[in-house]
Order: C-alpha cells, then structure tokens, then sequence
C-alpha cells in the first residue's frame, strides 16, 4: 500500500470507494453495467471506447500524443462522430481536480467499466497529464483496410495479435448505432456480441462458430466494406481471435492490453505506481484553535480495509506530541460508516478529541484490535501518519460572504515561520463543444493577526468566486504543502470570531466514551452489579442508570448492565457482531444477543465523594434512582422545570463550568447576567441569555444530588434543573456613546474597507474602546466582535444591511453589538 498521503489518494476513492460512505459517486454513474445514458446507448461501453479514441492517436515510438485527454478538443474532427464521446467526457470532467487530471479520470474509466462489466480489475497508475489541445489524427476507422489497422495499431504500440485481441476486448461491450454508423446499422441499435453488457468471450466464440451477428461483422458493412472486425480477426486467418474464445484467456488478455493501453503516455510523463486499496487511510485530518488559544480539536476519519479482516472490534490513535514524544493515553474511535469497492469492504471509524495546544500533536498510528484482543498497528510504512499543527484551516472563522466570496481563516503557528496563503481551485467552462472544465487557480496571501492565542496567530484573506453557484475547492498552505480539499459548499454564512476566552458551549468532556462490543455469557454475567431492562433503553438512559460504577453495557437492544471490572469471560468482539439498535431509539446501537455494546462512565467520581451524607428531602432512600418530589427553589429565581439537554444540542448554551462545589446558588452566582441558569449530572452549571428549546421532563428525573449541596438536585443525565431570574437582563445593544449616535449596520469587506484610516483590533474589544481609538475620526465601527475601524469617509461600495446581520457580541462586553464577518456596526460624530 502507499505511504499517506500520496498525489494519488483521490484517484484511489474514484477507483475504490463504489458505494456506501463517502463513495466518490463514480461506479455508480456505470453501475450495473447495462446502465445507459440515453435508451439503447450503454454508459460502459461509451467510456471504455471514448478512452480507446483518445489513445488512438497516440505514437509509442516518437512517444507522441496516447492517453492524454486530448479528446476533449478532436471528437469534432470527424473520426470520433456520436454521442458517446462529449457524453463520457462530460462524466468524467465532473472528476477533474487540481489532484486528478482529466487522463487519469479516463485511465480509471477503464477500470471501472471493466469491472462494473465484469471484467477482471485493470491495474492503473495516477500521474497522468493532459493535453492543452488537440493531437494528431488516427483513430482507425472501419473503411480503413486491413494493412492500414496493422500500421495504426503497431504505431499505438501494439503488434497484430495484440491488435486483434484488444478489438475483441472493446467489443465485447455495447453496439453500433444507426446515426453515427449508417453505413453500418440500417435503422436503431445491434449489439457486437448476443451480451454486450457482459465482459466475456462471446465477441469471438460467436465469431469462431459463424453464429455472430456483429454488425462489424455481417450485414450491410459487408457492401460498404465497414465490417472491420472481420478484416482485423480476420488477418491472421482467425488465429488469435481462436484463441480468445476461452473466458478466463479473454479476461486475462483483456486486463493486460487495457494496461498498456492506458499507460501509453506522452515523453515527460511519468506514471506513479499501480494503485492498491490502503489499508488504513485517513480522511479529513484536522486540527482547529478553540477559543480561548488553550486547546486544539482534533478530527477526522479513518478508513480500514476490512475485506481480508472482517472482524475489526476497535480502532485506536496513538499519537506523539510536537516534540516527538509518546502521548500515553490513546484517541478513541467510534464507527462513521460502512463502504465498499468492487473488490474490497471497508469501515469508517471517526474521531474527535481535544488536545492542549501548547504540547500538540505531530503524527500518529493506528491500532487495530480484532476480535478476541489482538491488535496490529499500522504505522503509514514506517513514517507514521503526519499531522501539520504548523499551519491549518480555521472552520469557525471562515464562511461565505456577500457578493460571491469567501472568507478564509487559518490558524499559524507563531513559533514556525512561514508565509500562509490560500489557494482557490475553481471550476470555468470551456469554450463549447468542449465539455470539460478548465481548472483556474489563485492564491491569495492570508493576512496576519486577526486574533489568535500564544501559540497561534489567525489569518484570514477573502476572495471573490468567479463562477458563483459553482462549487470551488479551497485550502491554505504554506510553501510546499498544497491542501485543496475543503469544498466551497461547505462553508457557512457567518464567520465566528475568535474569542479569547474558551468557548463556553462545550463542556470539556462528554459523559461516556464507547469501548467496543464485547461477549456477555450471562453466566457469569459480564458488568455483574446492576441491571435494567426497558423497552425505551438508549444509551444515555443506561449511562444514568449506572451513574455509580466506572463501566456499563447495553446488550439485546433493551437491556443494561452496570459495573466497576468487566468479568476475565468477556473479551472483545468484531464491531458488527454488536447490531441491534436500541429499543428506545433506533439509531444507537445497543449489544445483540450476547454481545454487549461497552461504554467508560467519564463522568464516574468515587462513590464516596458523590454520594449525600444526609437524605435529600422527600427521597426514598432506597430505591437505585431516588425520585425527586418537592420543587426546587432559589430566592430571586423562578424554578422552570426539569428539562432534556443534549451534548450536541444544549438547551442552555452561553457559558459553562463543572463544579465540584455545585449548588443553585453558586451555579446562579457563576451565570449572573443570564436571564437563565441550569444545574445538570450533579456537578455542572450552565446559563444562557434564552432557552434553545424547551422540553419539560418529569420532576423526578432530575434526581442526581448536586456536588455542593446534597440535599438539592442537580438534574441527571441529559436533564437540566433549570431556573429563570426574576429581574429580568438586559439584551446586547448598540450603546450610546456620547458625541456619536448609532447609524446602523453596513458592509464591509477586506479587499475595500467601508473605513480604512486606522485599524484597530483587540480581543476583548467593546464599544467604548473602538470610539477611544477614533476620537479624531468622523466615522468609527466596530466587526466581527473584536475589529475596529476609523476614518472621515466611507467607501463608495459600503451599503446598509440589515439589523440583524449585525450580532456578533463584542469580545470586551457580551452585552454589546460588534458587527459580524464583513458587517460593520457604524457611529458617525454627532455634530
Ligand atoms: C480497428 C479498430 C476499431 C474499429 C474500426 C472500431 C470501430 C467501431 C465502430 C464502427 C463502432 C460502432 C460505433 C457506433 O455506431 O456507436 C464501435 C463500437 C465500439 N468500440 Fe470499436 N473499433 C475499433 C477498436 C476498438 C477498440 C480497441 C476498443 C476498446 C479497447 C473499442 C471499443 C468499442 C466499444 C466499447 C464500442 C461500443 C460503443 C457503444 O456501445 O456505444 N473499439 N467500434
């Protein structure tokens, strides 16, 4: 397998990833094969005789012209007439990236039509390059005599027999076509062979036997001397086409003469590799500065190939920081999807974890545990798997803006010196009938300092599309590193700034971490404390069922176990034997008969520290979960309800703190300014300027004691004791600033500043601030919540927008407006 990454890791999804997660779309596109593009016209046999006509003209001795996409500008010349040209080129264009040339999309065309045919799969090397314009002529055509074939096959490379087989392997897919051959098929469509859908040696045991009906063959081409199959078999008094008549032959020649056909390529050309399926390939390798410059989160996808390891249990990271040095704790995975190739099934597992941004992380393997407990490691040949944490893409900060740009952010490391730029790879049309793009790219240098931590500074540079409602790749790079992955089409409409301070909306972990799927005896049990069976079972219900023990496991879709030790009988089994989803919600998976699906409680504290020295009022002591039957109450607060909360959707999600003293008040202390707060899992406090959403639950489910007051409750799991003030808090404004008034919000954008006489930008930025900086300007405004602007006159291109643009809050004062990405909130001198 290659080393990761490699210039042919695209090309290696077109061939390899048919179907399923992440597939590239291209199989599909020939799949079955008797797909067609238009009635009696099959896609297959389009591609593989489109990737014939642009070789064709190819020269193997003065090594002039071959497979090199030069027919996207020749199919007009005559000697490539019909539909099947413009169409198969117009296919594969859609493929084309700064990565893949338009001639290795064509290469891997004949592998996947092949294949999707059932031919046997064609070995194929990426590196090719296209043409700038047409080639010389020579597509052989079916007038042309006998001698004259010979000379134009000897001049592809190929001698007689190699002529006659390679005929016979085209032809075993598709038909003639009355209105490109009409001289050849009076009226409609005839096949070449009884299955032209089918890879297989019927073109010549039906030739050999005298029972074939090939146009090329038979017919009215006889008259009009078009029947160029029988001359080409024909020319060594049928002996080679003999013996292609045995199928496994006919594949084996076929697979051989597609390869060299492919791999006729111009001088200067030089072909990687045969590509071969990774078995552990990375996907969406990305680390990204969190607010507050602290930590770095770090994602991404691993595709293992299971096809000769079916019994994958887990998959693991073990990663070394940026100095080279082991990191002992592994990053743990969970299953993202299942995809498969022609030859090949592969499992997505998916990451994402946090990890300090001082000590970071510079490459990483992988290990992959089978069932029953072996694990191999899989180290990228020798080289790990490198992680770039000197320069990369910043998703928050980046976003659509106005008029057809884009704003990109990245983060760079301060330490490493380097000069960011981003590079744009845009999609134009050429000029028609040629119906493949050209590929049009710019770079454009990030400019330094909009923010940033210690360790990092975040640069951001704009750019304006060219094709608007064309989908353009995108990436930053510094020297030689070109990363072109990232789509415009998934980039959002609002910019976040970076906020000096952390994010308060992610708590700093979740509450459980999945182990694997692992065999349960029954006897002995495997997590033997307690157990609960429920025909509502989730994952989070079992998880706060089993609050008080480090480990708990879901098996037969509604039952849950809890326990400290996982007994020494229950080892470790293939991910896909764990496959009943749970009865409480169809999308979590929990166990199968026998199979327990099992999670690490994150959230496990000792029993003694937890549990109340006093029975909170009106609980029944003895039951597993307590239930809660007075209200809640706060002086100066009214009690909202116990309301659902979920880790990727919280219903209070403006700030955030775990604690270990946690109680209504110091909870409501911790979230003054907040017209709501929230106590959830015993010991967090969350508080938010409104509630997200509002789903009530049933007073006794918030029933966890909380950390610094044992005799209150704390919500549970998902469950939120929420509280609302009784004075109500103010919403951000635009404030008064005396000698300004408030003129509205206006666009702004970084290639023609609305105002441009002084720039100054700072983290905590607020209103106040930016009027002190522009005491000797007309105009003053502040952006993207730590940007502020000065001058006496705004340009001619600026434009009110509307109020709600701008929200961004001001680093410096959350109850402030400060603009948003490319909005500016303008003051003008009150005069
Ligand atoms: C002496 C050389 C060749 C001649 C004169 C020739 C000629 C033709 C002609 C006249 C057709 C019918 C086109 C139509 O009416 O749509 C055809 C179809 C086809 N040819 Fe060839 N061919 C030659 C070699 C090859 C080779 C080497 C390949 C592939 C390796 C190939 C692949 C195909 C395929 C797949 C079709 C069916 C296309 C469809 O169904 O749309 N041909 N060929």
């Amino acid at each position: 397998a290659p080393t990761w990454p490699a210039s042919t890791d695209e090309l290696e999804d077109i061939l390899f990833l048919t179907s399923g997660y992440r597939a590239s779309g291209f199989a599909t596109l020939v799949t079955p094969c008797n797909k067609e593009f238009e009635t009696g016209r099959i896609t297959s046999a389009a591609w593989l005789r489109t990737a014939f006509h642009d070789m064709a003209t190819g020269n193997a001795f003065t090594r002039v012209g071959g497979l090199d996409g030069s027919l996207q500008f020749e199919f007009t010349n005559g000697e490539s007439d019909g539909k099947a040209f413009p169409t198969s080129l117009a296919m594969w264009g859609s493929f084309l990236s700064s990565k893949t040339s338009l001639s290795d999309v064509i290469a891997a065309a004949v592998y996947t039509s092949t294949r999707s045919c059932g031919g046997l799969p064609v070995p194929i090397r990426g590196g090719h390059v296209d043409a700038t314009g047409s080639g010389q002529l020579g597509v052989p055509q079916p007038q042309n005599t006998a001698q004259t074939f010979e000379q134009q096959f000897t001049r592809m490379g190929f001698n007689k027999t190699a002529m006659i087989q390679l005929v016979a392997c085209g032809h075993t897919l598709g038909s003639a076509h009355a209105p490109e051959s009409p001289q050849i098929v009076q009226a409609g469509t005839l096949p070449l062979d009884t299955t032209p859908s089918t890879f297989d040696s019927k073109i010549a045991t039906e030739y050999v036997s005298g029972t074939t009906k090939n146009p090329l063959v038979v017919g009215i081409s006889v008259n009009s001397q078009r029947n160029s199959d029988r001359k080409v078999f024909g020319s060594d008094n049928n002996a080679t086409i003999g013996t292609l008549q045995d199928t496994q032959t006919f594949s084996r020649v076929c697979q051989s003469l597609f390869q060299q056909m492919i791999e006729l390529v111009p001088a200067g050309v030089t072909l990687s590799d045969v590509i071969a399926p990774y078995d552990v390939k990375p996907y969406d390798i990305q680390l990204t500065l969190l607010d507050g410059g602290e930590k770095l989160k770090f994602t991404g996808d691993i595709r293992i190939r299971t096809t000769l390891r079916k019994n994958v249990a887990q998959v693991q990271l073990v990663y070394k920081d940026r100095t080279g040095a082991a990191v002992s704790t592994p990053i743990g995975t969970t299953v993202s999807g299942t995809a498969s190739g022609f030859d090949d099934t592969f499992l997505f597992f998916g990451f994402s974890t946090e990890i300090p941004s001082g000590t970071s992380i510079s490459s990483f393997d992988v290990v992959v545990t089978v069932a029953g407990g072996t694990s191999q490691t899989f180290n990228n040949n020798g080289n790990s798997f490198k992680v770039d944490d000197t320069l990369f893409y910043q998703a928050p900060q980046s976003c659509v803006v106005p008029n057809n740009g884009i704003r990109v952010a990245a983060a760079r490391r301060i330490s490493a010196q380097s000069t960011p730029s981003l590079r744009v790879v845009e999609k134009k049309p050429k000029a028609s009938p040629n119906p493949v793009p050209s590929l049009a790219i710019s770079n454009i240098a990030l400019n330094e300092a909009q923010g940033g931590s210690n360790d990092y500074v975040i640069s951001t540079a704009t750019y304006v599309l060219a094709s608007p409602g064309t989908p353009a790749m995108f990436g930053v790079y510094a020297g030689a590193l070109v990363d072109v992955s990232k789509s415009t089409d998934s980039l959002p409409t609002t910019c976040k700034p970076f906020n000096a301070s952390p994010s308060p909306t992610e708590p700093s972990s979740p509450a459980f971490a999945y182990q694997g799927c692992y065999y349960d005896a029954a006897v002995p049990r495997a997590l033997p404390s307690e157990f609960l069976v429920n025909d509502n079972m989730t994952i989070e219900r079992c998880s706060a069922f089993c609050t008080k023990y480090q480990l708990f496991g879901l098996e037969y879709g509604r039952e849950c176990y809890c326990g400290d030790k996982l007994d020494s009988t229950s080892t470790i089994q293939a991910i896909s034997d764990c496959n009943m989803p749970c009865s409480g919600n169809q999308t979590e998976t929990c166990g199968a008969a026998s199979r327990l699906s099992l999670y690490k409680n994150l959230k496990y504290v000792p029993p003694s520290s937890t549990s109340p020295t006093s029975t909170p009022t009106g609980t029944p002591s003895t039951s597993s979960t307590p239930t809660p039957t007075s209200t809640p109450s706060l002086q100066g607060y009214d009690y909202v309800g116990c309301l659902s909360d979920a880790v990727e959707n919280r219903t209070l999600h403006d700030k955030f703190e775990t604690k270990s003293d946690n109680s209504y008040t110091a909870c409501a202390a911790f979230c003054s300014g907040y017209e709501f707060f929230g106590v959830e899992y015993a010991a967090e406090c969350y508080c938010g300027i409104s509630l997200a959403y509002t789903d009530p639950k049933p007073l006794s489910d918030c029933s966890m004691p909380c950390t610094g007051d044992p005799k209150s409750y704390c919500g549970a799991g998902n469950r939120l004791t929420v509280f609302k003030n009784k004075t109500p808090i103010r919403a951000p404004t635009n404030p008064p600033i005396e000698g300004y008034k408030y003129k509205g919000c206006y666009t702004d954008s970084v290639n023609k500043r609305t105002l441009s006489e002084h720039i100054y930008f700072d983290a905590a930025m607020t209103v106040d601030k930016c009027a002190a900086q522009c005491t000797s300007y007309k105009y003053f405004g502040t952006e993207y919540g730590g940007e502020c602007y000065c001058g006496n006159m705004l340009s001619a291109d600026t434009a009110t927008a509307a109020e709600s643009d701008c929200q961004f809050l001001c680093g410096g004062d959350k109850q402030q407006l400060c603009g948003a990405g490319d909005r500016l909130s303008l003051y003008e001198k009150s005069s």
